[in-house]
């Protein structure tokens, strides 16, 4: 069984997202958004350490390997933990159209389960843009880019301002990141284009 929700079908004035042209080239490794992001980040130590790579259009690849940090039941990968790394790979389409945006919904099938050891073979794509909404897609596959699928998910993603980390996160690390001597992470986390 499979089949989103109402609310991630893009309504019918949506458009063909479009890829920014400064988007990194096919094959380019995106690298980390932030160094502490559990999802991506090389300063989390149990974090999944996902490592996306841009693809053609408004699509990547990812991959993440399951840790024995990242068990739910005994040798299996937790069903959240699959989730974020779902999240993550589909966060990491918004660096292609060069937006920043935040998780609104994200709707996931677990189709197999995952065994710790296993590398996880994520694939996603941006299917539509409506306004400030950004409805995307995303598949897991076990064995490799090919395998059998594990997990797949639907999700929106809501453009916001600078303002969004500014007002809600903790002063500390806003302040970390913005000093952060990297370029492309900082441009990554703050840059908002019109
Ligand atoms: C430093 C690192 C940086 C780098 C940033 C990268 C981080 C990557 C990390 C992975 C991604 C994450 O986990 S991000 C973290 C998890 N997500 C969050 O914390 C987001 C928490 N939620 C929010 O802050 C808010 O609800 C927003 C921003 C999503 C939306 O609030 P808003 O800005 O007031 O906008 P709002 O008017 O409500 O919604 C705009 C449009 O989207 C629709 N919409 C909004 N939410 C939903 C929803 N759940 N389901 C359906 N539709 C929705 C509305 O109907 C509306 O449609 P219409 O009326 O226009 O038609």
């Amino acid at each position: 069984m499979s089949g989103s929700s109402a609310s991630l079908q893009p309504p019918a004035d949506a458009v063909k997202p479009v890829r920014h042209p400064d988007a990194p080239a096919p094959g380019d490794l995106l690298g980390a958004h932030y160094e502490h992001c559990f999802g991506c980040g090389p300063g989390q130590p149990h974090g999944l350490h996902l490592e996306a790579r841009a693809g053609e259009g408004v699509a990547l690849t990812a991959e993440f390997t399951v840790q024995p940090a990242h068990q739910g039941a005994p040798g299996l990968a937790h069903g959240g933990v699959l989730a974020t790394a779902l999240d993550e790979t589909l966060g990491s389409l918004n660096w292609l159209l060069r937006t920043v945006a935040v998780t609104g919904r994200l709707e996931t099938d677990y189709v197999r389960p995952v065994p710790v050891g296993t590398t996880l073979h994520l694939a996603a794509e941006v299917t539509a843009v409506a306004g400030r909404k950004i409805y995307s897609r995303a598949v897991g596959r076990l064995d490799g880019p090919d395998g059998p699928v594990a997990v797949r998910a639907d999700a929106l993603f809501v453009e916001v301002k600078v303002d969004h980390f500014i007002d809600h996160g903790r002063p500390e690390e806003i302040r970390a990141a913005m000093s952060d001597p990297d370029q492309v992470r900082r441009a990554r986390a703050f840059e908002v284009n019109p």
